[in-house]
């Protein structure tokens, strides 16, 4: 099987991380797609990120009317910081007779030599770069091609339509009291009106 890996903080899940995660399990053939939840993001400050109970439970209702998309609690059980080389190599174990495929947003990119051991995880497992608004498309072409010379590796890039929404948008609008319809799943839209989320300034 070929298993999609889209890891996150997911604070909260939005319809730019499900669509991206649809055209990619669609270009790539992928027979799933393994959300994963970071439980302490490594590079977030922990303290600023809602309870991870909440970033699961939107997770799961953002996912569980796609047959295609899991979730897996992987990261949310572990006591220390979510790194990703930890992550994928358990998964390895889990999936030996499976292809693995780590889908990142070209943000993620232009950091992911800071993430830990970043050399040994470019080598453990391959990865798709969808792109963000935010970043000149040649700009992601040219870090990808530094990146496969220095690494040696072969990252794939996905010309996808961009949807310019990120999770700081959502959690800004709902402190202004804007609305964010049609951002995030209707189903996550009333969880996180029903919990009251995102109103303090903390997150
Ligand atoms: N609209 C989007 N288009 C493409 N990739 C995205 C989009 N939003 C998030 N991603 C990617 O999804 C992964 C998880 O993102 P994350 O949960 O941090 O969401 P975010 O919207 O970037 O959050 P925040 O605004 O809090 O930083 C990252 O690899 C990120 O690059
Ligand atoms: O392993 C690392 O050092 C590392 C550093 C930063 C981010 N990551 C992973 O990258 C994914 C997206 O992260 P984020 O912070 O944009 O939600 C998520 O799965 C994180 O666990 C991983």
């Amino acid at each position: 099987m070929k298993i999609g890996i889209m890891g996150g903080t997911f604070n909260p899940i939005h319809l730019g991380h499900l669509i991206l995660s649809e055209y990619i399990r669609e270009g790539l053939n992928l027979d799933k797609i393994i959300f994963i939840p970071t439980g302490q993001p490594p590079h977030k400050d922990n303290s600023k990120v809602i309870d991870a109970l909440h970033r699961k439970a939107m997770t799961e209702l953002s996912i569980k009317d796609n047959p295609y998309f899991f979730l897996s609690n992987i990261e949310l059980e572990r006591k220390y910081k979510s790194y990703t080389i930890d992550t994928i190599k358990e998964l390895k174990e889990q999936y030996k007779d499976d292809t693995l495929i780590m889908i990142i947003g070209t943000d993620s990119l232009m950091s992911i030599e800071s993430w830990k051991d970043s050399s040994e995880l470019l080598k453990q497992i391959d990865f798709i770069v969808a792109d963000r608004i935010s970043r000149e498309k040649e700009d992601t072409i040219k870090e990808i091609k530094r990146l496969n010379l220095k690494h040696s590796i072969e990252i794939k890039y996905l010309d996808i339509p961009l949807l310019e929404i990120s999770s700081t948008e959502i959690r800004d609008r709902v402190r202004k009291n804007k609305s964010i319809k049609y951002l995030v799943k209707e189903n996550v839209y009333k969880y996180i009106l029903e919990n009251n989320l995102y109103k303090e300034n903390l997150y």
